[in-house]
C-alpha cells in the first residue's frame, strides 16, 4: 500500500502541496488529476524520494520514504515529467548503465536489460541514441528504465504528454499489461486517460485534494450523468421533452443537431423518454444514455481553483 499522511511541500511563501492524505492499494491504478501547477510532480517528487516534504509523510509498502529511502526506492520504477534521460547514449547503453546503478551485474543485468526491452518494444531502436528517438520511443525508453527492476510500484508522471494518439494509445496499452500485478500511479490532465486506464481518480487543485474516487463515481457528479441524447433528422417537442417526470432540462446541441434530455440527481429518465418516442412516432436516428462528462465534473471540481 501506499500511504500518503498530512504531505505538504512549502517553497518560499507558495505552498504547493497542502495537506494531502490518501492511500492507494495492490492493483488499483490512480489517476492522479489537476490543472496545471496543481502540484502533482511535487507530489510524486516527494513519493519517489527526490523531493523532501516540508511536512507529513508518505510510506511505500511500509516504507517511510523519508527515514528509509533507498527500501523505498528499491520498491518504486519512477518516470518523471517529461522522461529525462542521457541523450548521447544508446537506448542499450543507457538500460545498461540503469541496471547497474539498480545492482545488477553480469548475466542477471544482461537478462534484466532484455526484459525490460521486450516488455516495452524497444529491440529496434536498441542501438540508436536517444536523442535521436521519436517522442513514442523516448517515452519507452523512459518505461524501461521504470521496470528494469521488476518494482512493485509505479510512479509515471504524464507518461502520455506530447504523444500523437497512436502513441498514446499504445503507451496506455503498456501500462494496463504492466498494472496487472502492481500499484501504478499516473499524473495527467488527459481525461481519457483515466477512463482508459484507471480504477480511481483523486483530483487536486492549489495542492488541495477536491475528489477522490472510481471514474465512475466522479462521472455521476456531471449534470450529464443519465442524461439521453437524441439526434434525430425532424425538429422534437423540447417541451414535451422537458415536462417528463426525473427531467431537469434539455440542452440543444446545435453543431450535432442533437437534443441532450438531463436528469435530476439521481433520476433514470430513458424509459420516459423512450415511452415518448413511442408515443409520438419520432424517427430517432440515434439514442444514449450518457455516463456523464469527466471534463466538466473537472472544470467544475478546478474551476477558481487556478491561479
Ligand atoms: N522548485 C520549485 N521552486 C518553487 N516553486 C516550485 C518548484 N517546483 C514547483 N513549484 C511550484 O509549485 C506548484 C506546483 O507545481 P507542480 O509542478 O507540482 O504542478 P503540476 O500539477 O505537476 O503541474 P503541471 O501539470 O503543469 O506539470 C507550481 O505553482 C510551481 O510553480
Amino acid at each position: 500500500m501506499i500511504d500518503i499522511r498530512n504531505l505538504t511541500k512549502r517553497f518560499a511563501q507558495h505552498t504547493a502541496v497542502d495537506d494531502l492524505s490518501f492511500q492507494v492499494q495492490p492493483g488499483e491504478v490512480l489517476g492522479f488529476l489537476g490543472p496545471n501547477g496543481a502540484g502533482k510532480s511535487t507530489t510524486m517528487k516527494m513519493l519517489t524520494g527526490f523531493l523532501a516534504p516540508t511536512s507529513g509523510t508518505a510510506s511505500i509498502l511500509g516504507c517511510d520514504i523519508q527515514t528509509q529511502t533507498l527500501k523505498a526506492q528499491r520498491q518504486i520504477g519512477y518516470l518523471p515529467e517529461g522522461a529525462p534521460c542521457y541523450g548521447d547514449m544508446t537506448v542499450r547503453g543507457f538500460l545498461e548503465f540503469i541496471a547497474e546503478v539498480r545492482g545488477f551485474r553480469g548475466a542477471e543485468k544482461a537478462l534484466r536489460v532484455q526484459r525490460a526491452v521486450e516488455q516495452v518494444e524497444l529491440e529496434k531502436v536498441l542501438e540508436q541514441s536517444i536523442e535521436t528517438l521519436s517522442k513514442g520511443f523516448k517515452r519507452r525508453v523512459g518505461l524501461a528504465q521504470a521496470i528494469l527492476h521488476d518494482p512493485r510500484v509505479l510512479i509515471l508522471d504524464e507518461p502520455t504528454d506530447g504523444l500523437d494518439p497512436n502513441q498514446k494509445h499504445q503507451v496506455r496499452q503498456l501500462i494496463q499489461g504492466l498494472a496487472r500485478d502492481k500499484i501504478v500511479i499516473i499524473s495527467t490532465h488527459i481525461l481519457e486517460e483515466v477512463t482508459a486506464l484507471c480504477t480511481r481518480a483523486v483530483v487536486i487543485a492549489q495542492g488541495r485534494l477536491l475528489a477522490d474516487g472510481t471514474p465512475l463515481e466522479l462521472e455521476s457528479r456531471s449534470r450529464y450523468h443519465q442524461a439521453v441524447t437524441l439526434v434525430a433528422d425532424e425538429a422534437l417537442d423540447q417541451a414535451a421533452l422537458a415536462a417528463l417526470p426525473g427531467v431537469a432540462g434539455v440542452e440543444e446541441n446545435a453543431r450535432e443537431h442533437s437534443l441532450s434530455v438531463l436528469a435530476q440527481p439521481g433520476e433514470v429518465i430513458f424509459p420516459q423518454v423512450n415511452a415518448l418516442i413511442a408515443e409520438r412516432s419520432w424517427k430517432v436516428k440515434e439514442l444514449n444514455v450518457e455516463r456523464g462528462r469527466l471534463d466538466e465534473v473537472f472544470r467544475t471540481l478546478t474551476r477558481g481553483e487556478q491561479p
